[in-house]
C-alpha cells in the first residue's frame, strides 16, 4: 500500500489521480489531499477517500470547510505552511505534484527535501528551479517520476538504455487549436477558442499554454532537467493526433516512440506504479483508422516556443522570468485584458527588461519570479 499526498487534488490531474486511487484501493491510499480554493469538490473527495489531512490555500477556505462539517476528525491546514506540512508528512510515501504554476514550487521542493518519491506534473517547478531541484533529488536519493505525457514517453523510451547513446529527444506537440489558423486573425481569438484543445482535456492555464506553444517550450526546459540533456539535443515535432506522446532517437539511427490514446490516466498510473504497470485497460488507438501526421512547428506564428528555447539556452534566471511573465500574461488573456498575440509580446518585453544572472539560491529565484511578475503587470497597465 502506498500512502499518497495529492497536491492539486481538485484540478484536472488531481481528479484523474483520485479516480485511479478509487480504482485501486488495495494499492493506494490518499492520506493527504491538498486543494486550492475549491472547498466543495474537496469535501466530495474527502467523503470518498477519507484522508487524514487536507489543505486549502487560505484560512477562509479552511474555516469554510470546518463550518461545513465535512472535516470531522480530519486535520485541516492552509497556506504555504500547510502545503509544506502535507508534502513532508511522515507517513506519506509518494507526493503527486499537481498544483498549477510556480505556486507548486515550494511544496515540491519540500517533498524532495524530505525524501518523498515525486510524481511530477507541475512542470513549472522544474522550469523555475530545475537547477536546484534535480541536484537536491540526487542528494536525497529521490525518484522523480514524470507525469507530463511527453516526459513519461521519453522516460519509457529511455528505460534500460545508456544515456550516452541518446542522439535526440523528440517532443511531440499537438499544435493546439490554432495550428492551421492564419496569423492575421489571431487578434480575434477569444479565451473560449483557446481553451478548446483539440485532443486533451486539461486545466485552463495549460490549455492556453498549448494554444501558444509555450507548453512545449516549458516542456523543453522540463526535459533538459529531468533527463540531463542539453537543449541542442531536444527537438519539437508537431503531431496533431497526440497518439505518439514523444520519441527518443539513438546514436545508431533507431527511434523509439511511446504511443497511446490521449488520456492522462496512462502517464499518471505509470508514475504511481513504476516499474509495474496497472491493469488500466485504456482503449488502444485505432491504428487502421488513424491518419498520423508530423510537421515542423511554426515559430513565426507561435513565438513563445522560440522564446522558451532562447531562455533555455541563456539559462540563469531567464527560465524563471519566462515562466512568471507567461503566468501573468495567460491570466490577463483569460480575463480579457490582453489579446492573444500580446501573450508572447509581454513575455519577450519582460525578458528584455531583465538583466540575466546566475542563480545563487532559491531566494534569488523567488525574487526573479516576483520582479518578472511586477514588470509584466506594469507592461499590461501601461497600455
Ligand atoms: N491537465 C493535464 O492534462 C496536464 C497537466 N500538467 C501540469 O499539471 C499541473 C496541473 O495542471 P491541471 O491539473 O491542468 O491544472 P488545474 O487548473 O486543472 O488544477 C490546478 C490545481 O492546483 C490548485 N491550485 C491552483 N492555484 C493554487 C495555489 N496558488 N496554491 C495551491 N493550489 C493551487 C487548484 O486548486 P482549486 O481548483 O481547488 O482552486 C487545482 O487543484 C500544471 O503544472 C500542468 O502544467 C502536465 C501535463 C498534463
Ligand atoms: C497531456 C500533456 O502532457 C499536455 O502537456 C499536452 O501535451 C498538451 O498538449 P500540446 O502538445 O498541445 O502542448
Ligand atoms: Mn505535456
Amino acid at each position: 500500500m502506498k500512502n499518497l499526498c495529492i497536491l492539486g487534488c481538485t484540478g484536472s490531474i488531481g481528479r484523474n489521480v483520485v479516480e485511479i486511487v478509487r480504482r485501486f484501493p488495495d494499492r493506494y491510499r490518499a492520506l493527504v489531499l491538498a486543494a486550492g480554493d475549491n472547498v466543495d469538490l474537496l469535501s466530495e473527495q474527502m467523503a470518498l477517500l477519507k484522508p487524514r489531512v487536507v489543505v486549502l490555500r487560505t484560512e477562509a477556505g479552511a474555516l469554510a470547510l470546518q463550518r461545513s462539517g465535512a472535516a470531522h476528525g480530519v486535520e485541516v491546514l492552509y497556506g504555504d505552511a500547510g502545503y509544506i506540512a502535507a508534502a513532508t508528512h511522515t507517513e506519506v510515501d509518494t507526493v503527486v505534484a499537481a498544483i498549477v504554476g510556480a505556486a507548486g514550487l515550494l511544496p515540491t521542493m519540500a517533498a524532495v527535501d524530505a525524501g518523498k518519491t515525486l510524481a511530477l506534473a507541475n512542470k513549472e517547478s522544474l522550469v523555475v528551479a530545475g537547477g536546484l531541484l534535480m541536484p537536491l533529488a540526487r542528494e536525497r536519493g529521490v525518484d522523480i517520476l514524470p507525469v507530463d505525457s511527453e516526459h513519461s514517453a521519453v522516460f519509457q523510451c529511455l528505460a534500460g538504455q545508456r544515456g550516452g547513446d541518446v542522439a535526440k529527444l523528440l517532443l511531440t506537440a499537438s499544435g493546439g487549436p490554432f495550428r492551421t489558423r492564419h496569423k492575421s486573425s489571431f487578434d480575434d481569438i477569444r479565451p473560449e477558442d483557446a481553451l478548446a484543445h483539440p485532443t486533451w482535456n486539461m486545466g485552463r492555464k495549460i490549455s492556453i499554454d498549448s494554444a501558444t506553444l509555450m507548453n512545449k517550450g516549458l516542456e523543453v526546459i522540463e526535459a533538459m532537467h529531468l533527463f540531463s540533456v542539453p537543449v541542442e539535443k531536444i527537438d519539437v515535432v508537431v503531431h496533431p493526433q497526440s497518439i505518439v506522446h514523444s520519441m527518443v532517437a539513438f546514436c545508431d539511427g533507431t527511434v523509439m516512440a511511446q504511443m497511446g490514446i490521449p488520456d492522462m490516466k496512462g502517464a499518471i498510473a505509470l508514475a504511481l506504479s513504476w516499474p509495474e504497470r496497472l491493469p488500466l485497460n485504456l482503449p488502444l488507438p485505432d491504428f487502421s483508422a488513424l491518419d498520423m501526421r508530423m510537421e515542423a512547428p511554426d515559430l513565426e506564428r507561435f513565438p513563445c516556443l522560440g522564446l522558451a528555447f532562447d531562455a533555455a539556452r541563456e539559462g540563469g534566471v531567464f527560465p524563471a522570468v519566462l515562466n512568471a511573465a507567461n503566468e501573468v500574461a495567460v491570466e490577463a488573456f483569460l480575463q480579457g485584458r490582453i489579446p492573444f498575440p500580446r501573450i508572447s509580446g509581454l513575455i519577450a518585453e519582460t525578458l528584455m527588461a531583465t538583466e540575466n544572472h546566475r542563480v545563487k539560491d532559491l531566494e534569488d529565484l523567488l525574487q526573479a519570479d516576483a520582479n518578472a511578475r511586477q514588470t509584466a503587470l506594469s507592461l499590461i497597465r501601461s497600455v
